[in-house]
């Protein structure tokens, strides 16, 4: 697989060009629509409040996006119409910017591959994250076109994270770090295309995948709404070149009244903390 093509050189290529790793998240939260659009909050938002929505979120951080993270769950809310839209609004993403679509799937590998062809044929998303509770087999059919990339659940940014995946397993090391170093393992037997997400809500496990795992891509949720810190994250997660990580940031920008000035905002307080990490040589 060639960089041009390949997801994460194709990332790398993106964030130089912007210098930036804000990916934006297109999370149409109903209570947002009404920000914009005539519906009260009793109504259920149209295809049309959401295409609005989502056209003035892109407009405004297109000069700063590394990526868009639609989830899929708001577009489903609308029904038939709302996967139309999806597609519709991806179609309209700059082909230089990659779209991670956050459906977090996860079933045996004949149904997975149904879901692989929803994300990349129909919707011609560049890559997904998925849930890793049911093993490779569920991961391999989203990974099997190197041109594509997984993200797979490590460590979530919620509180019930620590419900199933801090758990401590036969060598006393939590669940998530079999989990990453199962995922790095897979990676390598394929086109180098599966990435972790880690919530920035957890230094701790931050530091230690990426102490585990020293190349791997992370995707690192929970700035802003979910009271992640991020300078804390990133020195805990980013790799030495001040890359390897990626922070998705959703209502912390889409709440603003100038997302635009918000998005560059959060652009410029990341780009602070990698410039430390590569200067300060934290990690060598
Ligand atoms: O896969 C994700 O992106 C994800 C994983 C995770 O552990 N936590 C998490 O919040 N997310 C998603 O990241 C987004 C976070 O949104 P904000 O909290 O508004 O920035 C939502 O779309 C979540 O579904």
């Amino acid at each position: 697989m060639s960089d041009s093509t390949a997801f994460f050189p194709r990332l790398c290529a993106r964030i130089r060009a912007v210098d930036s790793i804000l990916c934006i998240g297109l999370d149409p939260h109903t209570s947002l629509l009404n920000k914009t659009t005539s519906a009260d909050s009793s109504s259920l938002p149209t295809a049309a409040d959401v295409e609005a929505f989502c056209d003035g979120l892109i407009d405004a951080t297109l000069a700063v996006a590394c990526c868009y993270k639609p989830n899929v769950a708001f577009f489903e809310a609308l029904g038939g119409p709302g996967l139309e839209l999806l597609a519709k609004l991806i179609a309209k993403i700059p082909k230089d910017i990659p779209v991670l679509l956050d459906c977090k799937r996860g079933d045996i590998g004949s149904t997975a591959a149904a879901y692989a062809t929803a994300s990349y044929h129909h919707l011609k998303a560049d890559a997904v994250t998925l849930s890793p509770y049911m093993g490779t087999d569920s991961i391999v059919p989203f990974i099997e076109d190197g041109s594509k990339a997984a993200f797979v659940v490590c460590k979530s940014s919620n509180p019930g994270s620590n419900d199933l995946q801090a758990l401590a397993m036969s060598d006393g090391r939590p669940l998530y770090l079999h989990v990453a170093r199962l995922c790095e393992r897979l990676g390598r037997t394929h086109d180098n295309n599966v990435g972790l997400v880690v919530g920035a809500t957890d230094c701790e496990a931050l530091r230690r995948v990426r102490s585990e795992c020293p190349d791997v891509w992370i995707l690192a949720p929970g700035i802003g709404a979910q009271g992640g810190d991020l300078k804390e994250a990133l020195t805990a997660g980013l790799r030495p070149d001040g890359l390897g990580m990626i922070m998705p940031v959703s209502r912390a920008i889409s709440r603003a009244e100038d997302m635009r000035g918000a998005a560059e905002e959060l652009r410029q307080q990341m780009n602070a903390v990698r410039r430390e990490v590569v200067h300060g040589g934290r990690m060598g």
